[in-house]
């Protein structure tokens, strides 16, 4: 969770910024230490070859967001995405690049992020014992509203995510889903133009999640909001995205709107089969489809061109080889076979 002090007012401008370009980021690379290596005991760490090279979280990225996107940034674990969005919130300093946001120099000033946006991160401790009323009426406070309008800004948040009902409730007391909903209000309270938002619906039921989207969509429409959104789940961003980037080992290897993107594999469908048990290796038709197979237990995922997709179906379920099937699926490409036909090397996008 991001609590912050003061107004968007307080902190000049100090760049010029393309009209209509909320965030621009240019050459982003953000290294760790890889931390094993210089644990080393100092007899093993002899060659300079015995400590392995830093991590490079983020390694050049650039990024222009515009004015009343909702932008996504799309990967699987480890892929840099809340590296780089801790950079663009202000609490991680890159190692070289540049971030402006909203006309600020945010390498420069790192402090200004928490004036100018509302942020949703992975994890959020710090209002913990706080119940869900006084976590959203102090993050209100705290981003500078006086005492009436904070109350007024908790109600309205509280009763749109349909969470009167908890107000009460210390966050630490709340389930997974109700407690992500809860920070998810803590974001909004204050009306930041520019809404970070890191996996925001983990744990949510499908309810909440509409609440989410519904909340975010409101503001957008009544306010131009810009919302990043950091996602690893592809059916999400398909629905939601105005425009996403794919990033893979901390590069961004494609960025453009969901349908775009999709169109670069629009020739290809997705044949899942899943086997009762063994897949019948004996029967040809199934034989001839091994070696092209992604497989994970008793399932098999292809890609395939269209008609090669509709005869090998053909030629499964009118065979020997149907009996052996306990399911099978046809889908037009997802982003997760873009990220995959762009050389994505990651497995961890959700389809759910
Ligand atoms: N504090 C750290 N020290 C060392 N390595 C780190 C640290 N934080 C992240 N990394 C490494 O940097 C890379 C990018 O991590 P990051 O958390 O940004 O990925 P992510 O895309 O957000 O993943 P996830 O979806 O799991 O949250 C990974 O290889 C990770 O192991």
């Amino acid at each position: 969770m991001f609590v912050s002090t003061g107004t968007e007012e307080t902190a000049a401008p100090t760049v010029a910024t393309a009209r209509d370009a909320v965030c621009t980021v240019r050459g982003l690379v953000r290294t760790y230490p890889s931390g094993r290596g210089s644990r080393l005991p100092a007899l093993r760490r002899r060659a300079p070859g015995d400590t392995p090279p830093p991590i490079r979280a983020n390694d050049g990225i650039d990024l222009d967001v515009h004015r009343g996107e909702l932008f996504g940034i799309l990967g699987p674990n480890g892929a840099g995405k809340t590296t780089l969005v801790r950079q663009l919130t202000g609490l991680l300093r890159p190692d070289a690049g540049s971030i402006e946001l909203l006309g600020h120099d945010l390498v420069r000033h790192p402090d200004r992020a928490a004036r100018l946006i509302g942020y949703l991160g992975q994890e959020s401790t710090a209002l913990d014992e706080l119940t869900v009323a006084l976590a959203v009426e102090t993050t209100a406070r705290l981003r500078g509203l006086d005492v009436p309008a904070a109350r007024a800004a908790r109600d309205a948040v509280l009763d749109e995510l349909d969470l009167a009902p908890l107000a009460g409730r210390p966050l630490k007391r709340l389930s997974g889903g109700q407690r992500r909903l809860a920070c998810f209000a803590t974001a909004l309270v204050g009306e930041r133009s520019v809404l970070v938002l890191d996996e925001p619906t983990t744990g949510m039921d499908p309810v909440a999640r509409r609440a989410v989207w519904a909340a975010v969509d409101r503001r957008r429409t009544a306010h131009g909001t810009t919302v990043l959104l950091v996602t690893h789940n592809v059916i999400e961003a398909e629905t939601v995205l105005d425009r996403v980037a794919v990033l893979d080992h901390g590069r961004v290897i494609a960025c453009d709107t969901p349908a775009a993107l999709r169109a670069l594999v629009a020739d290809e469908v997705r044949l899942d089969l899943v086997w009762r048990y063994e897949a019948p290796l004996a029967v040809p038709a199934v034989a001839v489809l091994e070696p092209l197979a992604e497989i994970s237990g008793r399932r098999w995922t292809l890609r395939l061109p269209q008609d090669r997709a509709r005869a090998a179906v053909a030629d499964i379920t009118g065979g020997p080889a149907f009996a052996a099937l306990d399911d099978f699926t046809l889908a037009v490409p997802s982003l997760e076979d873009v990220y995959l036909a762009l050389g994505g090397r990651g497995t961890g996008l959700v389809k759910a």
